[in-house]
């Protein structure tokens, strides 16, 4: 992180945000008339090396420790390290409804680059968008720039406003394949009829599946839609009443305000880029009620 901290309003008639420049980090979103969409916690910490909690984080460009032939690694940072570098802005496509941010490999350090095994020397260039109105889009492009191919894992890791997640429900991932993170091994598992429900346990799952989702959250009287594009997976986490011992930068019981549903491609699903070739992820957010 510089010794500067800039945090960005993005505000207009249909919605308002704030993103900061260190990890392209969107805070909030909030549509007009309506609530926070985009949780944010209490408090937040800042600081050098460490990544925001809540809002959008950017995984890239490996997720969690990583994923290489067939097994888990263990790079660090943790979620890649997009989410603790300082990114740049590109003043010619951002005004009052969008912000477009910028990171290269000369962004990174050898050591960060070292971790993709993409040859002596890749070289990249990412593009996060996010738009901001009535509706949110968040796209993260990223082209190959070097002479070898790029192996890549990202996800968009959107923290959602709960009112209580054990009385909200996440619908459209029925029936679809998952892996349980929270169990030594991932071990496979298949979603029945049912939605995904909380009741303070940990729900830390990465679904093979991106049909829209619709997070339900009656007492609000609001469902948000979210879909994606150019993903494989969708990741659903929240850290349940194990948050309160065991994650030091959210408040006890803030695990009831919020849950991440994330647009990923990772561990087998990574993406691979030959020299010259870019790949898109996007994940949109509409809200259906207040
Ligand atoms: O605390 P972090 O590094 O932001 O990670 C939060 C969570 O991110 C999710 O994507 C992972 O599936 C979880 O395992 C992880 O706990």
């Amino acid at each position: 992180m510089s010794e500067l901290h800039i945090i960005r309003n993005i505000s207009n008639d249909d919605g308002a945000a704030q993103v900061s420049d260190y990890g392209a980090h969107l805070l909030t979103w909030t549509p007009t008339a309506g609530r926070q969409v985009i949780w944010q916690p209490k408090a937040v910490y800042l600081g050098e090396g460490k990544a925001i909690r809540g809002g959008v984080p950017v995984v890239f460009p490996w997720f969690a420790k990583g994923w290489e032939n067939g097994e888990m690694t263990a790079k660090t940072p943790k979620h890649g390290f997009a989410r603790t570098s300082d990114w740049h802005v590109d003043a010619e496509y951002t005004d009052d409804s969008r912000i477009r941010y910028t990171l290269t490999d000369a962004d990174a350090n050898p050591e960060w680059l070292a971790e993709l095994h993409c040859g002596a020397a890749p070289r990249f260039h990412a593009t996060y968008d996010i738009e901001v109105g009535s509706e949110l889009a968040m796209t993260l492009t990223v082209t190959n720039d070097g002479d070898e191919p790029l192996r890549y894992e990202a996800a968009l890791h959107t923290y959602f406003s709960t009112s209580d997640i054990t009385a909200a429900s996440i619908h459209g991932l029925e029936h679809a394949d998952y892996l349980d993170a929270t169990l030594p091994g991932f071990p496979p598992r298949v979603q029945g009829d049912e939605p995904i429900t909380f009741d303070g346990a940990t729900v830390d799952r990465i679904y093979y599946a991106t049909d829209p989702i619709m997070l339900e959250d009656p007492a609000w009287n609001r469902a948000i839609v979210i879909t994606a594009e150019g993903t494989k997976q969708t990741v659903t986490w929240n850290p349940g009443v194990a948050a309160d011992t065991e994650i030091g930068d959210m408040q006890p019981g803030e695990w009831r305000d919020f849950v991440a549903i994330e647009a990923a491609s990772c561990r087998e699903h990574a993406i691979v880029l030959q020299p010259g070739e870019s790949h898109a992820i996007t994940q949109r957010v509409q809200v259906v009620g207040r």
